[in-house]
């Protein structure tokens, strides 16, 4: 199944857009998890297992794996995530971007190694620095447009020869050239809701990965009502800090539940 297959059924079987970020931050385990060979499998899987029913995806960020030199722990949990939630769409976050032959080593990575559905990439060095995912013509390429942070500013708000804002241009050469396996999805920040709108607008129905809610403080109603596509879908929203440190306490399983179920209902509410 195609990336955006799998990724349509979540939306309708499941009636969810809530994408829950695993940002595993071995200081904010709790206590039966510190110090503990495993923590951040184990973290990891206690947060997938109580927010699975309410998620279309799930989006480990690789950085947290790495620096902990915890790639093996990465790869059992990627397994287990599609062994048990085959529903579920398994995005690496990686936000790779780098020259042709490097890049092959990236996307064997997300899509041999971890077995993704979808890797988040840079658009910094041009087509040719994308071409090697795309040649995985199941498999989602997320490319990031507009970002979450205030820094985002420096760059993607300059404006190109015709007026149009770099943000905007990359949105459009996506959606008209880069995306000719229907594949590609878009990075927009919950905190710039207008910028959503306006990339919306210019790329039809592509799937939007839109992170800033929760800890970054993204207006949710504003960011569904600028983001929806023609079905009122086309989201994956994603929560990272504010579910897997909904509790530090040992509740912190059920409070990650009740955060997911109550952010995917917020999400809910917003698209009616
Ligand atoms: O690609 C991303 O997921 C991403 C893009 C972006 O523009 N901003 C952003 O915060 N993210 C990721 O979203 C996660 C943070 O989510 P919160 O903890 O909910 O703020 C981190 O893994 C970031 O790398």
């Amino acid at each position: 199944m195609t990336f955006t297959e799998k990724l349509n059924q979540a939306w309708s079987a499941k009636n969810s857009m809530l994408t829950v970020g695993l940002d595993p931050d071995p200081q904010r385990f709790p206590a039966e998890l510190q110090d503990k060979p495993g923590a951040i499998y184990a973290f990891c899987r206690g947060i997938v297992d109580a927010t699975a029913p309410y998620a279309c995806a799930i989006k480990p960020q690789i950085a947290y794996f790495s620096a902990e030199r915890a790639e093996d722990q990465l790869e059992d949990l990627c397994r287990y995530i599609r062994d048990t939630y085959p529903d579920l769409t398994l995005i690496l976050d990686a936000k790779r971007g780098d020259i042709g032959s490097t890049a092959e080593q990236y996307a064997r990575e997300a899509f041999e190694r971890y077995e993704a559905d979808a890797v988040t990439v840079s658009p910094f060095m041009g087509l040719d620095s994308v071409e090697p995912y795309l040649s995985w013509q199941d498999k989602g390429v997320i490319v990031l447009c507009r970002t979450s942070n205030a820094g985002g500013s420096d760059l993607q708000f300059l404006h190109t020869s015709d007026g149009t804002p770099l943000y905007l241009h990359v949105a459009g050469l996506v959606a008209d050239r880069w995306n000719r396996n229907g594949q590609c999805a878009l990075v927009v920040g919950a905190t710039f809701p207008e910028e959503i709108r306006k990339v919306r607008e210019r790329i039809g129905d592509m799937p939007l990965l839109i992170p800033g809610i929760g800890a970054q403080g993204g207006d949710i109603p504003a960011t569904v009502q600028a983001g929806r596509d023609s079905k009122g879908a086309g989201m994956m929203i994603n929560s990272s800090r504010a579910i897997l440190y909904a509790s530090g306490g040992d509740d912190w399983r059920d409070a990650a539940t009740r955060m997911a179920c109550a952010t995917r209902d917020a999400i809910n509410a917003a698209r009616a």
